[in-house]
């Protein structure tokens, strides 16, 4: 069993925490990692900043501008990655966008993920469909996303998964919103016909009702732009993170 499945245990109240890599600056993305660990949160979900993130909602892209401003790159991202392995074992999972990996080359980054620790790759732009176009690498998983409206294509998306599902609560693009669609209980449901792995939901929410509500029938809530507000207004508090997070599971 990976990093992945073991720290998302069906069952438990789970939290994957998210934020961009290299905001406000990459010297502190370790630390602001660690500090969601201390707090509580079972994976963590590193974007990698893009400038063109069509999934993305305004604090998430304006994330992305904050640490674009700065002087970052995907081997500094690798290299903060290598800093938290030093420290610890929390699964670690890319948000990334397939252009970035296209122009990194397929084979070379998953090698390089592999060698650092990058335990699942999200990509938001890459349809299951044209996932054959991504070389295979048995110790970074895909982790699939399934929308309100994937409908028949679930079974196919899911089947084969490994790490964890990302089921998406809801229409349009990340932020918080006040409640989760109906749907998405059901949607998970349909998930878990077809795959054993935990399935976790993400989109909109941000506080710690929420994140119980969600884990009645989810196996993990996913938490970005409420976490990325906190980082962004205390500048990049880690004390601060680990305090918001801590409250998520409270
Ligand atoms: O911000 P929210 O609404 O809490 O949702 C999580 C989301 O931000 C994070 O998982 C994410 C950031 N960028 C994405 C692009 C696509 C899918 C998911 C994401």
């Amino acid at each position: 069993m990976g990093r992945i499945e073991n720290a998302l245990k069906k069952g438990e109240k789970n939290l994957i925490a998210y934020l961009t890599a290299g905001d406000p600056c990459i010297e502190k993305t370790p630390e602001l990692v660690l500090g969601m660990e201390s707090g509580g949160a079972a994976l963590v979900e590193i974007g990698i900043p893009y400038s063109d993130p069509l999934a993305d909602g305004p604090v998430i892209q304006a994330a992305s501008t904050r640490a674009l401003s700065k002087d970052i790159s995907i081997e500094k991202i690798f290299d903060a990655v290598e800093k938290i392995r030093k420290e610890s074992q929390i699964p670690l999972v890319f948000l990334v966008y397939y252009n970035t990996i296209h122009n990194y080359g397929g084979e070379e980054f998953l090698k390089k993920c592999e060698e650092t620790g990058v335990d699942g790759l999200i990509i938001p732009d890459l349809p299951m469909e044209e996932q054959k176009e991504l070389p295979k690498n048995a110790a970074v998983s895909i982790i699939p996303l399934v929308a309100l409206n994937s409908g028949d294509r679930i079974e196919n998306i899911v089947k084969d998964a490994t790490g964890f599902v990302y089921c998406i609560s809801s229409f349009g693009v990340t932020g918080t919103r006040d409640t989760i669609s109906n749907k998405a209980s059901e949607i998970v449901s349909e998930i878990k016909k077809y795959t054993d792995i935990p399935v976790a939901l993400g989109f909109g929410i941000s506080h710690n009702k929420m994140v119980e509500d969600v884990n009645r029938y989810a196996d993990a809530a996913i938490v970005g732009s409420a976490i990325v507000k906190v980082i962004e207004k205390t500048k990049g508090s880690a004390k601060e993170v680990e305090d918001f997070v801590a409250s998520l599971l409270r």
